[in-house]
C-alpha cells in the first residue's frame, strides 16, 4: 500500500516510504528519460552527477550500498547535490562524533558541516520537487494535448458522422428519384404495350376491313345489279381505310416520338446510373478514408490507451503527491472512455452507414438490374416497334394494292355502270319494243277475244238419253277453236278464239290470260268475264275449287303472275301499287264485298247501309265508284286473304238469298300504278275479272215476280255489255248504253286499246243443252264484234226468244 500522505517530502527517514519513493524516483526517472523533451535531460543528468557528488562529499567513488559512512556530498552544474537514499539515510542517521563533548567548537561545526549537509539535501529535495512539479505539469499539458487531440478526433468523426449522413440522405434522394424514374418507366412501358395491343386490334380490323373490302370487290364483279351499293360501300371503307391509315401514320408517329423520348429518358437514367455509380465510388473512397480515419483512430486511441496507461502508472506513482494529477487521470480516464464509447457508436454508426451503403449497393445493383431489364424491354418494344412498322408498311402495302384494285373495280364498275346505263337504255327499248310487240301480237289475236271452255260431266249431271251434245271438229281450220253442239239431232257450230275441252286444266286456260295479265302490268285495261249457265263452271274457271293448288282459278294465277312480275320488274326500277275492290252487281245494285260494316246479306235491309256506291268516270277514262272499299294490297296472300272474305260474304248471300250470288255479277277490281325512277316511265293498268251471273231460261227458272226481273235484270245487263262492246270495239259513235250498271262501270274498260276476254263457260249435260246454245250464240255475237261481222248479222236466234240479242 502506498503511504496516504504522499505529497510531502521525504523529510522523516522512514526507510522504507523513501525505498518507495527512490522506486518512483527510479521509475519516473526513465519515464523522464523516455518522455522528458530533450530540452530537459537534466533531470536525470542531474541525478546521475547527483550521486557522483554524492559520492564526492562521502569521499568514495562508489559506496557501498549498505555503508555507514558520511555521505559524500557532489554538486550538480548549478550547485545542486544529489541523494542517495542511503546517503539520506545515512544522513539522517548520522550521530555527530565528538571528541570531547564539551567542545563546542568542534560540536558546533560539526554541527554546522551536518546542518550544511542537511541543507544540501534538503535543497536538493527542493529541486526535485520543483522538478516533480515541472514534470506534472508536463504530464498536465500531455494530457490537455491529448485531450484536445480526443476532442479534435470527435469533432473530426462528428463531421464525418455528419458528412456521412448528408451523403446517405442524398442517396436516399437519389433512390427515391430512381425508385420515381422507374415507375415513370414502367408507366411508359404500359403505356407503350397499350399502345401495341391496340395497334394490333386497329390492324386485325384493318385486315378483316381489307378481306370485307376483297370480299366486296368481288360481289360487285359478280354482282352487277349491286353495284352502285358497292360503289357507295367501297367508297365509305375508301374513306376508313384512309383515315385508318391517316390515323396508323398518326399513331406511328406518335411511337416514335414516344420511342425518343423513351430513348432520352434512358439515356437520362443512364447518366443517373453512372452518377450513382460514381456516388459509390466516392462513397466507397469516403469509406476506406473512413476506416483509414478509423484505423488511425484506433492507432489514436491505442496511443492514447497506451498513453493512459502510461499516465495511469505516472498517476498511481505520484498518487501520493499528485492528487489533483490523479482525479485528472481518473478524468481523462472517464473522457477515454466517452471517447471510447463515442467510438463504439462511431463504429456501430459506422457500421450502420455500412450496411446503409451496403443496402444502397445493393438498391443500385437492382437499379441497375431493372436499368438493364427495363433497356432490354426497351428494346424489345423498339423491335416490336419495328415489326409494327414493318406490318404497317405491309397494310400500306396492302391498302396500296386494295385502292389500286379499289380504282381498278372502281374503273370496272364505272365500265359496267356506262354498259349497265347502255344496257337499260336498250333494255327500256327493248321493253319499249316488247310492250308494242306484245300488244300487236294481242291485237293480231284481237282486242276482243272469246274462249268457249266445257267442262266435264259431273256426276248428278242429268246425262239422259242424250249421250253426247258436244263435240270438237278435228279439221285443220278449226282444230281447237271450234265446238260443235247437237240439239235435237241438229248440230250447231260454232268458232271460238279458242276452245278449251272438259280436259283443259287450270292451268292450260291460265296460259292463254297470262299475256293479258302482262297487258295489264304495262298499262292497259284488261277486263275477263266468264259468262254461262248457271253451273257451267264460271265460278271454276274464275276461282277455282276452294282447297285445291292445282285447280287455282284465273284469279289466284293471274295475281301470283302480278306479284311474281312485280317483283322481277322492281330489278329494272319498276315500284308498283296495286289496289283491290270487289263488288257484286245484283238487280243493279251494286254490293261492296269489302266492306267492314258488311256482316251479311239482307234483302230487307236498305241495301248498302244507305251507301249509294254511284258510278263515276274521270277524264282519264277511269271508273270511280264512290264509298267503295279499295285495299292496298303488297302480296297474292292479302288478296287471297280478301277474295275469301268476299267469297264469304258472298256465300252467305247465296245461302240466304237461294242462290242469289249466282245471279249476281261479281267484279274483281286490281288497279295496278307502276312508276320507272330511271326512265320516269308511268303505267296504270286495270285489270277487271269477272264472273257473270248465270245466264238462266225463264222456262226454267219459273215465273215468279222476283225470278223474272232477276233474269231480265241479268239479259239486260248481258245483251247491254254485247252491244257496248260491240260499239267500242268498232269505235262507233253511239254506245248503246242500256242503263246496265255492269256495262257502265265497265265502259272505260272496253273498246280502244283494252283488251277483253270472255269465257263462254257451257255444261255438257244433255239437259242443258238449249242453255249452252244460248251462250254459245251469245259469245257468237261478242266475238264477231272483233272479227268484225257486222250487228246486224251477229243477232242469232235463240231458242228462247226473251234471251235473243239484238
Ligand atoms: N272444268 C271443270 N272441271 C271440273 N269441275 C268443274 C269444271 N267446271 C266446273 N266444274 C264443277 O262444276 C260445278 C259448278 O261449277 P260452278 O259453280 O263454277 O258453276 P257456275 O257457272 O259458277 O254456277 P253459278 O252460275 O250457279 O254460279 C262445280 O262443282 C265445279 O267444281
Amino acid at each position: 500500500m502506498a503511504p496516504t500522505n504522499q505529497n510531502k517530502p521525504p523529510s522523516s527517514p522512514s526507510s522504507s516510504k523513501y525505498m518507495v519513493d527512490e522506486m518512483s524516483l527510479d521509475k519516473k526517472r526513465r519515464i523522464g528519460v523516455m518522455r522528458l523533451p530533450p530540452k530537459q535531460p537534466h533531470l536525470g543528468q542531474a541525478a546521475r552527477e547527483g550521486r557522483q557528488a554524492f559520492a564526492l562529499v562521502n569521499g568514495t567513488q562508489d559506496p557501498p550500498p549498505n555503508s555507514n559512512g558520511p555521505p559524500s556530498i557532489a554538486s550538480s552544474d548549478n550547485g545542486t547535490i544529489e541523494f542517495t537514499k542511503e546517503e539520506v539515510d545515512a544522513l539522517l542517521n548520522e550521530r555527530l562524533r565528538i571528541k570531547n563533548k564539551y567542545n563546542v567548537k568542534e560540536k558546533c561545526d560539526l554541527m554546522s558541516e551536518y546542518i550544511r549537509k542537511l541543507k544540501q539535501c534538503l535543497k536538493w529535495f527542493q529541486q526535485l520537487e520543483g522538478n516533480y512539479v515541472a514534470e506534472q505539469q508536463n504530464l498536465k499539458n500531455l494530457l490537455e494535448s491529448a485531450e484536445k487531440k480526443c476532442s479534435d478526433m470527435e469533432n473530426l468523426m462528428k463531421g464525418k458522422e455528419e458528412e456521412l449522413n448528408s451523403i446517405i440522405v442524398e442517396l436516399r434522394k437519389t433512390v427515391e428519384a430512381l425508385q420515381e424514374k422507374y415507375a415513370k418507366e414502367e408507366s411508359a412501358k404500359l403505356e407503350a404495350l397499350d399502345f401495341m395491343s391496340k395497334e394490333k386490334e386497329a390492324r386485325i380490323t384493318a385486315e378483316r376491313l381489307q378481306a370485307s373490302v376483297s370480299d366486296e370487290l368481288k360481289r360487285a364483279q359478280q354482282d352487277r345489279d349491286s353495284c352502285t351499293q358497292k360503289i357507295q360501300s367501297l367508297n365509305d371503307m375508301y374513306k376508313r381505310l384512309q383515315e385508318y391509315n391517316t390515323s396508323l401514320q398518326h399513331y406511328n408517329s406518335k411511337l416514335q416520338s414516344e420511342l425518343a423520348s423513351t430513348n432520352e429518358t434512358l439515356k437520362r437514367v443512364e447518366k443517373e446510373k453512372a452518377a450513382v455509380v460514381e456516388n459509390l465510388s466516392t462513397l466507397r473512397g469516403h469509406y476506406t478514408s473512413v476506416q483509414e480515419q478509423l484505423t488511425s483512430s484506433r492507432a489514436s486511441q491505442d496511443e492514447a490507451l497506451r498513453q493512459k496507461e502510461g499516465l495511469k502508472s505516472e498517476v498511481q506513482c505520484l498518487r501520493g503527491e499528485l492528487q489533483q494529477v490523479r482525479d485528472e487521470r481518473d478524468h481523462q480516464s472517464l473522457q477515454l472512455q466517452a471517447i471510447t464509447k463515442d467510438f463504439e457508436t462511431q463504429k456501430e454508426q459506422s457500421g450502420k452507414s455500412m450496411a446503409e451503403l451496403n443496402n444502397l449497393t445493393t438498391k443500385s445493383n437492382d437499379l441497375e438490374e431493372k436499368c438493364s431489364s427495363q433497356g432490354t424491354l426497351i428494346r424489345r418494344l423498339q423491335e416490336q416497334l419495328s415489326s409494327a412498322d414493318k406490318r404497317l408498311q405491309m397494310s400500306d402495302m396492302s391498302a396500296h394494292e386494295a385502292r389500286t384494285e379499289y380504282e381498278h373495280q372502281k374503273n370496272l364498275i364505272y365500265e359496267l355502270q356506262n354498259r349497265l346505263v347502255e344496257a337499260e337504255g336498250k333494255i327500256v327499248e327493248g321493253e319499249k319494243l316488247r310492250k308494242k310487240l306484245h300488244n300487236t301480237i294481242l291485237e293480231l289475236k284481237g282486242n276482243i277475244r272469246v274462249f268457249c271452255r266445257v267442262r266435264p260431266l259431273l256426276s248428278d249431271d242429268d246425262v239422259g238419253t242424250e249421250t253426247k251434245v258436244v263435240s270438237f271438229p278435228t279439221s285443220m281450220e278449226t282444230h281447237g277453236r271450234g265446238i260443235d253442239l247437237s240439239q235435237n239431232g241438229q248440230k250447231h257450230s260454232f268458232t271460238f278464239d279458242k276452245v278449251f275441252s272438259p280436259e283443259a286444266s287450270q292451268e292450260d286456260v291460265f296460259v292463254e290470260i297470262s299475256q293479258l295479265v302482262q297487258s295489264a302490268l304495262d298499262g292497259y285495261k284488261v277486263c275477263v268475264f266468264a259468262y254461262g249457265q248457271t253451273g257451267s263452271g264460271k265460278t271454276y274457271t274464275m276461282m277455282g275449287k276452294p282447297g285445291t293448288s292445282d285447280q287455282r282459278g284465273l284469279i289466284p294465277r293471274t295475281l301470283e303472275q302480278v306479284f311474281a312480275t312485280k317483283q322481277t320488274l322492281q330489278l329494272q326500277g319498276w315500284k308498283y301499287e296495286m289496289q283491290v275492290s270487289m263488288l257484286e252487281i245484283y238487280n243493279e245494285t251494286i254490293r261492296d264485298l269489302l266492306s267492314s260494316n258488311r256482316t251479311g246479306f239482307d234483302a230487307s235491309r236498305a241495301e248498302n247501309n244507305g251507301k249509294q256506291y254511284a258510278i263515276k268516270h274521270d277524264a282519264n277514262g277511269n271508273t270511280h265508284v264512290s264509298d267503295l272499299t279499295v285495299v292496298d294490297v303488297r302480296s297474292s296472300k292479302e288478296v287471297s286473304y280478301l277474295l275469301e272474305q268476299a267469297a264469304a260474304s258472298r256465300s252467305v248471300g247465296r245461302t240466304q238469298m237461294n242462290e242469289q250470288s249466282s245471279r249476281s255479277h261479281f267484279v274483281f277490281t286490281l288497279r295496278i300504278s307502276g312508276i320507272n325512277e330511271s326512265t320516269e316511265q308511268q303505267v296504270q293498268g286495270i285489270l277487271n275479272l269477272i264472273d257473270l251471273a248465270g245466264s238462266e231460261r225463264l222456262s226454267k227458272s219459273g215465273s215468279t215476280g222476283d225470278r223474272l226481273k232477276e233474269t231480265q235484270a241479268i239479259n239486260k245487263s248481258l245483251s247491254s255489255l254485247s252491244d257496248v262492246i260491240f260499239a267500242l270495239a268498232k269505235k262507233e259513235e253511239h254506245v248503246p248504253f242500256r242503263n246496265s250498271k255492269l256495262t257502265y262501270l265497265l265502259q272505260p274498260c272496253l273498246g280502244g286499246d283494252s283488251k277483253t276476254l270472255m269465257f263462254a263457260n257451257i255444261s255438257p249435260d244433255p239437259s242443258s243443252v238449249g242453255e249452252s246454245l244460248c251462250s254459245l250464240r251469245f259469245a257468237a255475237r261478242v266475238n264477231a264484234c272483233e272479227i268484225g261481222i257486222p250487228r246486224r248479222q251477229t243477232n242469232v236466234r235463240s231458242t228462247d226468244s226473251r234471251l235473243s240479242i239484238g
